[in-house]
């Protein structure tokens, strides 16, 4: 049996993440951008790598590489991976080891802090990493035997370390393994509410005590549980090449699940496909993978062939080819980012997918008004850097690396952002705002200033119908629907997003 990565239905009181239900399929075939999972034949660095190291150890380095130096936790994965040159199924628990273990740490560490009788914060970085790591296999994944995550995390530490730690860790994963039907996230009570849903889920306190505030309690806590789940993987069809249902077809042909998004009117959901990018349709062009909540942001601009649109923050390019794609490759779209690196990915993703309408540009947004003439542009979309925290079902170091100071900084950010490329959009024209996050001060309070302070727009409810009917039933938005609209992960099983479409006075 592969121990490779099925996760354990709700285990230990959290969400359910089993492989059987549609948007529980297993960690390592959602992920498409850690696509080095699959199989590579090795070199001899590399199987002397693998020699060397188990997939547990790769874990439990990359693991200590990110909480150490604040690396992305899909960069380092990625680095780790393609370096091992692991095959798919190690490459698979690496990678759940990885996610699920910064996911649940702080659950984790309140069951480790029973046992570790000189207190966490006392064990050194790789041996605190190690034990989450293990706990995180003995409470929330039912595929590894009991014996073989005790086993190799006292094989790790016997490498690493002197007999004493060894023998901590083993009597640690005992300790836990025998009480593990106790160890249940459901039954950790804390007099204090926040606290509670903060230790059951794993999440600082300051942000599930801002979450609360914002949304209520009851929806603080869904929201927590939801970026606890597995991502689905989605694909936007590219409709200058191909036909929704076209795609589907040959997706199940090919032995895929595949099934229309009910929100993104371009969206396929993609259950236990593997690494998406890696795969001829998406080689030829014929898709994008992306989330179906960022499918909405184009759709929103909803531009019309032969405009002249303006996406600000555009790398890696997924709303700027969106955009393309909507305009029928006619008319023109500026897709601009800050980084000049970055530039070469928007072109890779215009090349392939053969859009010709498409001219990547590098400039501080905050400067565009020296590159474009006032007033010249049909529509302007500023898809603004953000906290994420609409992200973390993919990037769950998030919750543990941003304060509350970033959000205020980043919300400073944009309030510039937006005052600078406002002045670009036609008067009669069309300036959408989003984020990836749901945090108010960046969405709903950043647009009120806004509409405060630039009286020339006003919030557009002219939305596609068929989105604004599935925003309603999700409960996303409310029978006064103005034209914004905030999606939680757990409305559409998505990301969070953030959008606003507001017109400029003729
Ligand atoms: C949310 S991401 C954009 C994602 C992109 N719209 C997409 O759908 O693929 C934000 C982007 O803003 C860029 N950025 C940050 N500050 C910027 C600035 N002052 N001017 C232009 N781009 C900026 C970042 O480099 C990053 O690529």
């Amino acid at each position: 049996m592969s121990e490779s990565n099925t996760r354990k239905p709700n285990r230990a009181g959290g969400m359910t993440n089993s492989s059987s239900g549609k948007s529980k399929s297993k960690r390592p075939l959602t992920r498409p951008s850690n696509g080095s999972g699959t199989a590579i034949a090795g070199q001899q660095g590399a199987q002397a790598q693998r020699k060397l190291k188990s997939p547990r150890e790769l874990a439990m380095d990359t693991l200590v590489k990110v909480s150490q130096t604040g690396a992305y936790s899909n960069l380092q994965l990625n680095r780790t991976l393609q370096e091992a040159q692991l095959q798919r199924a190690d490459a698979g628990l690496v990678t759940e080891l990885v996610y699920g273990t910064i996911q649940r740490q702080a659950t984790l560490d309140y069951w480790l802090a029973r046992f570790v009788s000189k207190g966490l914060h006392k064990l050194e970085p790789w041996v605190h990493q190690l034990l989450r790591m293990s706990a995180y296999q003995l409470l929330y994944l039912d595929r590894i035997p009991a014996h073989a995550a005790v086993n190799e995390a006292v094989t790790i530490a016997k490498k690493r370390g002197h007999a004493g730690i060894s023998g901590m860790i083993n009597g640690v994963l005992r300790s836990i393994d025998r009480g593990r039907s106790e160890l249940q996230a459901a039954e950790i009570k804390h007099a204090d509410p926040i606290m509670q849903i903060a230790l059951r889920h794993s999440y600082p306190e300051w942000l599930v005590k801002r979450w609360a505030a914002a949304y209520g309690a009851e929806t603080a806590e869904a929201i927590c549980a939801s970026g606890n789940e597995q991502p689905h993987a989605s694909i936007r069809a590219n409709t200058l090449r191909s036909s929704r249902e076209a795609l589907i077809e040959q997706l199940q042909a090919a032995g895929y699940s595949a099934e229309a998004s009910s929100i993104a009117p371009a969206g396929i959901i993609v259950d236990r496909g593997g690494n998406l990018a890696d795969t001829d349709g998406f080689r030829e062009g014929l898709w994008t993978v992306q989330d179906v909540s960022s499918m909405l942001v184009a759709e929103v601009v909803a531009p019309k062939a032969g405009m002249q649109v303006l996406d600000c923050c555009a790398a890696p390019g997924g709303k700027s080819t969106h955009l393309a794609e909507l305009m029928g490759g006619k008319g023109k779209v500026w897709a601009n980012d800050l980084h000049a690196h970055k530039r070469d990915l928007i072109v890779s993703q215009t090349e392939r997918l053969k859009l010709r309408n498409v001219e990547a540009i590098t400039e501080d947004a905050l400067k565009l008004g020296e590159r474009f003439k006032p007033r010249s542009l049909d529509a302007v979309l500023l898809d603004a850097p953000c906290s994420g925290f609409g992200v973390i079902k993919r990037k769950p170091e998030i919750k543990w690396t941003k304060t509350a100071g970033d959000v205020s900084d980043i919300a400073a950010l944009q309030q510039r952002l937006l005052n600078a490329v406002c002045e670009l959009v036609r008067p009669g024209g069309v300036l959408v705002y989003s984020t990836c996050t749901i945090e108010r001060a960046e969405n709903e309070e950043q647009v009120a200033r806004f509409l405060r302070e630039h009286p020339e727009f006003q919030l557009d409810a002219n939305w596609p119908e068929d989105i604004v009917e599935q925003l309603r039933e999700a409960g996303a938005i409310g029978n006064a629907f103005e034209g914004q609209a905030q999606l939680l992960p757990q409305h559409f099983d998505s990301d969070g997003f953030f959008i606003a479409r507001m017109l400029k006075r003729p």
